[in-house]
């Protein structure tokens, strides 16, 4: 099964339309997730024996501080002392999270939080050896209310260095479910999350991962809803009744996994020209470094031919350094175009050390007007910036692939939104989508959460964090590498949307089997060890 990140409408629709079948209430969900975050508790941290354990859960007015309620009272059946505070009025809690609260008062006590005189809840649990997040899960849309991040201040929810852990309930309250950011300036964070049903794209994008901790999920008996096929790809959001980009509401986000690029570790028999040519276009003399690398990537990914194509200025250095790959000159606009009259030549790379002069224009110029699946990036990006009629050149065919700065040179008023602290639940998925919309191609918006979105309203997410983090990817070139990985699979036949997703997700493993001290150059030459991998471990 491809795993789809469930947005905090999808999440709230699975959960209706479960209770409306009348197959389960919403009162045994929310038993259901109360167990779940309790186990998960026990896994996480398993108990001293016999000493008592001490934890403060602090509930908030919805259905999350619901769930609070029910893991005080499992805690307290297992010998835990728990001492439950609440945020809101009890008069107003939803049927559910009322009828868990009177459940627990028959135990308990509950303090109150109230908004004008906060109180310590410190004073009540002494040195407690967990505090539970409880206040708000995906409900939430706007920033907490001072009075709940004074209280979170005071456990240390929002440090690293706190007394006790924290384990929140569904999200760390006040991170946003959909965007992965925080919806104030206080940044939460837990040690343990523990959500229900799926992942949130929340738990996975923007300050997310790092507000989160672990993250566990917990099965409360949704079935399978959520879940693709595995071999779900990209168009088939749309064909199965999913929401996407297209119908202007927030995508469904699937993961990118090992699925996705198994199938390519194995190259069907068959001529060198069945699996493509790419063309990648390198700078002048000193700067043709990039586009090797590029083309080295292309060639390692399985195109069947690769060549690169420079300036007469820099044919010796190229000439010098390539063996494998072709080499021919291509000076200008011209010279591509004339190139291009060899229809073999199946797709375009250009950016990397291409420069940004009359000579870059010129070729961007060319390979958009010819037609050719076009890998797009570094310098062509920033030209293409600065041209209104090459943006407006782009075609179905292209991949962008923009790491931050240039997703802002290209699109600022999209980046500008991403980054405005008032529109903290608008998420990278959806600044993703808008620019693929509006661009009419895939875009590749790189970082620790890549996000690979189409013009139909397709996308996914590559999540390179926690377990899966590489942290050596932020070293010179590997970028470069990563524009002839997606030109490599294009030439291969992938489709732009595939190809991209295919490619960033090899990036990130090519990355992480190499480890400390990675070079770019070293990335192309880990991938036989990955696609190895795939075939042997089906992992
Ligand atoms: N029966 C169900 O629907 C289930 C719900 N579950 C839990 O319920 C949660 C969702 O519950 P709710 O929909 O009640 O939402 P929340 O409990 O997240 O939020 C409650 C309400 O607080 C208000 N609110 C949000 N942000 C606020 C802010 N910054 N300041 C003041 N008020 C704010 C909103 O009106 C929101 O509806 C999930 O995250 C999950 O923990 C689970 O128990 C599984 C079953
Ligand atoms: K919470």
């Amino acid at each position: 099964m491809a795993e789809i990140l469930l947005n905090a409408a999808r999440m709230r629709a699975l959960e209706q339309a479960v209770m409306v079948s009348g197959l389960v209430s919403g009162r045994e969900l929310m038993e259901r997730a109360g167990r779940g975050a309790v186990a998960a508790i026990e896994t996480e941290w398993p108990g001293p024996g016999t000493m008592p354990r001490r934890a403060g859960v602090l509930c908030g007015p919805g259905n999350n501080g619901g769930d609070g309620f029910v893991v005080a009272r499992l805690l307290r059946e297992k010998g835990w002392e728990v001492e439950v505070f609440l945020y809101g009025d009890p008069e107003k809690l939803p049927p559910d999270a009322r009828t868990n609260y009177e459940l627990w008062s028959k135990i308990g006590e509950v303090h109150n939080l109230p908004e004008e005189h906060t109180e310590d809840p410190l004073l009540y649990v002494g040195r407690p050896d967990l505090w539970i997040d409880a206040v708000f899960g995906i409900g939430q849309t706007r920033a907490l209310p001072d009075a709940v991040v004074d209280v979170l201040h005071r456990i240390g929810g929002g440090s690293s260095d706190r007394a006790a852990p924290v384990v929140a309930i569904d999200l760390p309250s006040g991170l946003s479910s959909d965007s992965g950011k925080p919806l104030q300036a206080f940044r939460p964070a837990a040690d343990l999350t523990v959500t229900f049903h799926g992942r949130k794209p929340g738990h996975l994008l923007a300050d997310g991962p790092a507000c989160c901790g672990n993250v566990r999920v917990v099965d409360i008996g949704l079935g399978s809803g959520g879940n693709l096929p595995s071999g779900w790809k990209s168009g088939q959001a749309a064909a199965s009744g999913e929401t996407t980009r297209a119908e202007g509401r927030m995508p469904l986000v699937r993961l990118i996994s090992a699925e996705d690029v198994r199938a390519l570790s194995s190259k069907e028999l068959g001529h060198k020209y069945d699996h493509g040519h790419a063309l990648v276009l390198a700078g002048p003399m000193g700067r043709t470094g990039a586009a090797r690398l590029s083309a080295r990537a292309a060639l390692r990914i399985g195109a069947g031919l690769v060549t690169v194509a420079a300036p007469g200025s820099a044919m010796m250095e190229c000439a010098a350094q390539l063996t494998a790959i072709m080499l021919r000159r291509c000076d200008d606009g011209a010279a591509l175009r004339d190139l291009l009259d060899d229809s073999r030549l199946n797709v375009v790379c250009l950016g990397p050390g291409l420069g940004t002069d009359k000579r870059a224009a010129g070729l961007v110029e060319a390979a958009l007007a010819s037609g050719r699946t076009c890998v797009l990036d570094a310098d062509a990006l920033t030209v293409i910036a600065g041209h209104e009629s090459l943006f407006a050149a782009l075609h179905g065919s292209c991949v962008l692939t923009p790491h931050a700065g240039e997703f802002a040179r290209l699109f600022p008023d999209i980046a500008e939104r991403l980054n405005a602290p008032e529109e903290a639940t608008y998420s990278k998925v959806e600044a993703a989508g808008d620019a693929a919309s509006r661009a009419g191609c895939t875009v590749l918006f790189k970082g620790p959460d890549t996000v690979v979105a189409d013009a139909s309203g397709c996308v996914a997410l590559n999540a390179a964090v926690r377990e899966r983090a590489a942290p050596w990817l932020a070293t010179a070139g590997t970028g470069d590498v990563l524009t002839g990985l997606v030109g490599g699979l294009l030439a291969r036949g992938l489709s732009p949307f595939d190809a991209a997703c295919s490619a960033t997700w090899l990036h990130v493993e090519a990355a992480r089997a190499f480890g400390p001290g990675l070079v770019s150059e070293d990335l192309p030459e880990m991938l036989p060890h990955i696609f190895a991998s795939l075939n042997t471990s089906g992992c």
